[in-house]
């Protein structure tokens, strides 16, 4: 099988894992439920690539272990049965159709499209076939993965049946790591700058990869694979802000990069929130609240409130909750180092209902950034993706004579 033994052939020892982790997750879903009762959800996107493919070298060795062939199966013998479900926009790029279909040719998929929405979709589907499991190319990051597990029950007021995600701890670099070690074709619109697609209404190449041609009046931009920093890889899509009615319109979105307008009367109001039983007792002088302010107020922002918190989880969760939703930015700091009295960025996931986890991949860019001065405790990031806002914390902790 052409991805199995192209994984064994790599040395990228974190794919290996990462592709050990998936293919786990897959065989046991194999075993749970019969091929009839599971179905792929493919919209020929990088990540549903990388789960069919992964699908296939799962579904292969499930079946090599069925027939106790020892590896003499070929690929021809195993056909790839599982039903794959696509959801068909009107407004889904020609590129994604028509690479989606070609991807269906290729490994013979059985493929239904549905064009209905996901809910009355899946209901219908549900009625129609005994499906009880579905597989998702969901990674954490994703605004829909919040709360999401490997296997997780469809939600509440959906149809039953059970979300299997493989590749839910896959970071945007393992996914280009899988796609590009097995060769795997991907759709053209990645080589074109975009790095995550939605519909052509609300999805532009990612700036970050725009290439400066003053030769040409046309942008150019460099490849998906070539972002360096995987935490950005929605910048090319259009945000869904929900902001009160009184404000002042919202700058535009282009390339993913907010432009404020100048000519506009649009200031940004900031909360700044700092946390600690140090500063609320006068042991401590809290100098970042106040120089914090005084350069939001240098470029036009207003700061509606100030506050100290307690080293309290729920205290910090109250006051971002408060606030969050008011202002375009909460800014918070301290309490985000290392002891049980740190509780910011706790206080500040139980804000937004979702729950830390390390971020590997900037954990390992940090290491590699400061070496031997690290001195081992995990970094830790928020991903809270609700319709609002992204939050990211990293806290590094250096001995007390380094500098950086
Ligand atoms: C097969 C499948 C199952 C889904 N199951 C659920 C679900 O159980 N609960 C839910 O809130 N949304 C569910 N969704 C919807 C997705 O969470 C999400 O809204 C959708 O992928 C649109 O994402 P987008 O806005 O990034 O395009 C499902 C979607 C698909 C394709
Ligand atoms: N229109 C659709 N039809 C079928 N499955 C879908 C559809 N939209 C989303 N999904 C499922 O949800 C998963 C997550 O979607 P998401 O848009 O985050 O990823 P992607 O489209 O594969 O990659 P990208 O982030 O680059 O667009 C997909 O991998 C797929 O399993």
């Amino acid at each position: 099988m052409e991805i199995d033994e192209a994984i064994r052939e790599s040395d990228d020892r974190r794919l290996k894992t990462k592709y050990n982790n998936a293919i786990y997750v897959i065989r046991r879903a194999l075993a749970l439920y019969s091929v009839e009762e599971v179905a792929l959800s493919f919209n020929g996107g990088k990540d549903s690539t990388v789960l069919l493919h992964l699908l296939r070298a799962g579904y292969f060795l499930h079946k090599r272990e069925q027939s106790h062939s020892n590896g003499v199966l070929t690929d021809h013998e195993v056909a790839f049965p599982i039903r794959t479900i696509y959801f068909e926009s009107p407004s889904a790029f020609p590129e994604i159709n028509s690479f989606t279909y070609e991807t269906a040719t290729t490994y013979g998929l059985q493929m239904d499209i549905i064009r209905l929405d996901f809910k009355s979709g899946l209901e219908a589907l549900l009625e129609a076939k005994p499906i009880r499991a579905i597989f998702l190319g969901v990674r954490i990051g994703d605004p829909t993965a919040v709360g999401q597990e490997q296997f997780s029950p469809s939600s509440p007021g959906w149809p039953p049946f059970m979300r299997v995600n493989p590749i839910l701890d896959w970071s945007y670099r393992d996914v280009w790591a899988f796609l590009l070690a097995c060769k795997i074709p991907y759709c053209s619109l990645y080589d074109q700058g975009y790095t995550s697609i939605g519909s052509v209404h609300d999805t532009v190449p990612n700036a970050l990869l725009c290439v400066n041609n003053s030769s040409s009046s046309k942008e150019k931009f460099r490849p998906a694979y070539l972002l360096s920093d995987g935490r950005l890889e929605r910048a090319g899509r259009a945000k869904k802000f929900s902001l009160p009615v009184c404000r002042p319109a919202y700058p535009a979105v282009s390339n993913g990069m907010i432009s404020v307008d100048s000519n506009k009367n649009s200031t940004l109001t900031a909360t700044v929130l700092g946390v600690g039983d140090e500063i609320l007792f006068g042991t401590v002088e809290d100098e970042l609240g106040p120089s914090l302010c005084r350069k939001l107020h240098s470029i036009g922002w207003s700061v509606s409130q100030t506050a100290v918190l307690r080293n309290d989880v729920d205290s910090v969760a109250e006051e971002v909750e408060r606030w969050k939703s008011t202002n375009d930015v909460v800014f918070i700091y301290g309490g985000v180092g290392p002891l049980h009295s740190d509780v910011t960025l706790a206080g500040v996931a139980k804000a937004f209902g979702v729950r830390l986890a390390p971020d590997e991949e900037f954990e390992e860019y940090l290491r590699h950034l400061i070496g031997d001065h690290c001195t081992g405790d995990r970094n830790e990031v928020i991903c809270s993706h609700g319709t609002t806002c992204y939050c990211y914390f990293y806290c590094i902790h250096f001995n007390a004579r380094d500098t950086l």
